[in-house]
C-alpha cells in the first residue's frame, strides 16, 4: 500500500515508522532543512530521536499547494500536524478522491470546532477521518504494543486505516462514531493537564482516581450534547486514551501540569517541552462550547483559570473540592 504522511513531527513519524515495515510511506515535511535532515540521519532527530526510519520510508518536502498532486499518487493520506494546521491541510486536499485521516486531538482555537466539522465547512466531499486512541509516539515508533480506533462514518476511510496499520505490534478497531472519537481526544489532554498538577501537588492517588472518573463523566456529557454515542466513551479514544495521556510520564499534557505545580509560568511550561500540548491550546474552547451547550464541566473549568492565571494550583484544586454534592450519574 502506498501511503503518505503529512507532516513530520513525532506522531507522524512515528505512524510513518511503523507502517513503512509493511508499506511504502511517503513522510512529507514542509520545511525542507527538516526533511533533508531527517533524509540524512535516517532518523528524525528534532521530535523522535535515536529511531531509526525503516526503508519503507522516504522524505519529501514541497509546498502544500503541491500536496493535492502528491496525495493522488497514494492509497491514504494521513494528516499528522497539531489541530492549528488542520484547516490548511484540509483546504489543500478538498479535491482529494483518496480516503483521509487526520492525528490531531482537539478543538480548533477560535472556532471551536472538531476535526469532523472542519472538514464539512471547507471540504465536504471528502472521504475523511481520525485515527486516534492511546499511543505515545516513541512506543509505537518502538513496535511496542498499541490499539487504536479508526474512525469515520466512510467505510473506505476505515478499511483504509485497518489494511495501513493493523499489523503484529498494532491492533487497529473499527468505529463509526467519529464525533464521539473525536471528543474523547480532545478532552482527555485538558483532563491530563489536571491529573499532572495533582500529581505534582503530590494530592495522592485517590485525588487523581476522582479527576479521572469524573473528568470521563464530563466528556461524556459533552459528547452527548454533540450527538456521539456514550458507549465510544468507555473505549479506546475515551477511557484508554484518558488513562494513559493522565498517568503516563510521557504525556506532554500531563507534563504541562506537572510542571505548573512546580511553579513554573505556563509560557515556560510550553517552552520547555519542545512539542506541541494540545490542552493548552484548547482548554477554553471545550470550557466555552460546553457553556453554549448547557455542559457543565467543572475540571475542564478549573483547568482554564488556572491556565489564565486566575487561580493558582492549591486554589484550582480548593474550587474543586469546595463545589456542592451532586448526585454520581452524568
Ligand atoms: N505524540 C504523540 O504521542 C501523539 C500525538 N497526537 C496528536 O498528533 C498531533 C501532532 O502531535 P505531534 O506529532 O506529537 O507534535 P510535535 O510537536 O511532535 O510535532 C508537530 C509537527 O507539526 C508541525 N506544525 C506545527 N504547527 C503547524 C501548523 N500550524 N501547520 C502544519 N504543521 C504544523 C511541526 O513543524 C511539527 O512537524 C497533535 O494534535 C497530538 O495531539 C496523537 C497521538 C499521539
Ligand atoms: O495523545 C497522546 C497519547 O494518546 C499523546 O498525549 P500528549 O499529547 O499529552 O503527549
Amino acid at each position: 500500500m502506498d501511503i503518505l504522511v503529512l507532516g513530520a513531527g513525532a506522531w507522524g513519524t512515528a505512524l510513518a515508522i511503523s507502517a513503512g515495515e509493511r508499506h511504502r510511506v511517503t513522510l512529507w515535511a514542509r520545511d525542507p532543512d527538516q526533511a533533508a535532515a531527517i533524509a540524512a540521519a535516517g532518523e528524525n532527530r528534532k521530535y523522535l530521536r535515536g529511531l531509526r526510519l525503516p526503508a519503507g520510508v522516504r522524505v519529501q518536502d514541497g509546498p502544500e499547494s503541491g500536496l493535492a498532486a502528491l496525495a493522488a499518487s497514494h492509497e491514504l493520506v494521513i494528516v499528522a500536524s497539531p489541530m492549528a494546521g488542520l484547516r490548511a491541510m484540509l483546504i489543500a486536499l478538498r479535491d482529494c478522491a483518496r480516503p483521509v485521516a487526520w492525528l490531531c486531538k482537539g478543538f480548533e482555537s477560535g472556532t471551536g470546532l472538531l476535526g469532523h466539522e472542519i472538514r464539512a465547512e471547507v471540504a465536504p466531499a471528502l472521504a475523511g477521518g481520525a485515527l486516534s486512541g492511546p499511543s505515545f509516539a516513541q512506543e509505537v515508533a518502538r513496535g511496542q504494543p498499541s490499539a487504536l480506533v479508526a474512525a469515520s462514518e466512510s467505510a473506505a476511510v476505515r478499511d483504509a486505516l485497518v489494511a495501513a496499520f493493523h499489523g503484529p505490534a498494532m491492533r487497529i478497531y473499527a468505529n463509526e462514531d467519529l464525533p464521539g472519537v473525536e471528543v474523547g481526544g480532545a478532552v482527555k489532554n485538558v483532563l491530563a493537564i489536571a491529573t499532572g498538577l495533582c500529581d505534582g501537588l503530590a494530592l495522592g492517588l485517590n485525588a487523581r482516581a476522582a479527576l479521572i472518573t469524573r473528568g470521563l463523566a464530563e466528556m461524556t456529557r459533552l459528547g452527548a450534547a454533540l450527538g456521539a454515542r456514550a458507549d465510544t466513551f468507555m473505549g479506546l479514544s475515551g477511557l484508554g486514551d484518558l488513562v494513559l495521556t493522565a498517568t503516563g510520564d510521557l504525556s506532554r499534557n500531563r507534563r504541562v501540569g506537572l510542571l505548573l505545580a512546580e511553579g513554573l509560568s505556563l509560557q515556560q511550561a510550553v517552552d520547555s517541552l519542545g512539542h506541541v500540548a494540545e490542552g493548552v491550546y484548547c482548554a477554553h474552547t471545550v470550557v466555552e462550547r460546553a457553556a453554549r451547550l448547557g455542559v457543565e464541566m467543572p475540571i475542564a473549568g478549573a483547568v482554564v483559570d488556572l491556565l489564565d492565571g486566575r487561580l493558582r494550583p492549591e486554589q484550582a484544586v480548593a474550587a474543586l473540592m469546595q463545589r456542592g454534592p451532586t448526585p454520581e450519574s452524568p
